[in-house]
């Protein structure tokens, strides 16, 4: 294929992870059982192969990031609060986002350079199920409408002025809904990763977006029939695990036959993800610094970084 004038530099998993000069980059048995806490299922291959040298080209972007910043600064004579590198981190629901923060999130805090790397995911700026039921958009979680837009764009702005203890609400999928009790605190990261459905969507009622206040966007891409068998796959383990705490919202799917259940799970997808899918995600792809395309097997399959 002639992709001269293609926006991307393009690699197919073996080119990534052997173009790239990592003699220093390993994973120790220890580390490698820390990784396997955020996500059992993670194969060792990934981590080296992909994720490492992921992070290594993010390692490169945020210190010159820094050094940009340091004489901008003294170039301006302003004062200059503690702003973040901020990674957003989009992509469909059940395509592995939270795991790949995760994953990211723990590779990067090993530089000096910037240990301390916070991961705030935007489900806890939904709007809670109470006010999602008062406006009658219940069956519309995920969807643009169902986040407080205000409150993300104020943390956003917030935290790239280099404002000190911020407080993030959290949204728990055991309860369904946003936890009123509970905030997690972010306090001046030298990387924060903002991980979410919604993190490249543009609303032209506004004259801002989230991702002006990005330096590097990664987008996760798999076949749709794939994304679907893990949103189902979740939902099982859930009905297996979490659904039966009486607290869980999802309780009441506990007790559903399993025929029952994939007819729920597959029911939810299509009514709700999937369309949110087609209609408000799939559409900010290309928005992406960096789009990784996932195969059926969760294995990363190719890489394409905008030139
Ligand atoms: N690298 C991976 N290897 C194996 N399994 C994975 C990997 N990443 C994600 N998964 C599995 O895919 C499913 C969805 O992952 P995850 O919860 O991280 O998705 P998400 O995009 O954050 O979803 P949501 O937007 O609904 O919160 C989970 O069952 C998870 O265990
Ligand atoms: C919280 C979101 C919107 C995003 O993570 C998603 O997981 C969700 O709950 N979607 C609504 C439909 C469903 O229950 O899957």
């Amino acid at each position: 294929m002639n992709d001269t004038y293609s926006p991307y530099f393009e690699f197919d998993r073996e080119t990534w992870a052997l173009s790239r000069d990592l003699p220093s980059l390993t994973v120790s048995e220890e580390e490698f059982e820390k990784l396997k806490g955020l996500n059992e299922k993670i194969a060792i291959e990934e981590v080296t192969k992909v994720y490492l040298p992921l992070a290594r080209l993010l390692h490169l972007y945020v210190t010159s990031f820094q050094n940009f910043q340091a004489k901008m600064n003294s170039f301006l004579s302003v004062p200059a609060p503690k702003a973040p590198f901020v990674i957003g981190i989009a992509g469909s629901v059940a395509v592995g986002k939270s795991t790949t923060a995760r994953l990211l999130q723990h590779l990067l805090s090993r530089w000096d350079e910037h240990p301390k790397v916070d991961l705030v995911t935007t489900d806890g700026f939904l709007y809670p199920n109470r006010v999602l039921e008062a406006k009658g958009i219940m069956n519309k979680k995920g969807f643009p409408e169902s986040y407080d837009i205000n409150k993300l764009m104020h943390f956003i702005s917030s935290i790239k002025s280099g404002e000190p203890a911020l407080k993030v609400p959290v949204y728990s999928h055991l309860a369904y809904d946003v936890l009123d009790d509970q905030t997690l605190h972010v306090d001046q990261p030298d990387i924060l990763i903002l991980e979410g459905i919604n993190v490249l969507q543009v609303n032209t009622q506004q004259p801002y977006f989230v991702s002006d206040f990005f330096d590097f966007s990664i987008y996760i891409d798999a076949d749709e029939e794939d994304i679907r068998d893990w949103y189902i796959e979740r939902y099982h383990m859930l009905r297996d695990t979490a659904f039966r705490d009486p607290r869980s919202y999802f309780h009441k799917y506990a007790s559903l036959t399993e025929e029952e259940a994939i007819h729920t799970a597959e029911n939810i997808w299509r009514d709700i993800n999937a369309k949110n899918l087609h209609e408000n995600i799939l559409p900010t792809k290309e928005r992406a610094k960096l789009i990784i395309k996932k195969g059926a097997n969760h294995m990363i399959e190719q890489i394409l970084l905008r030139k």
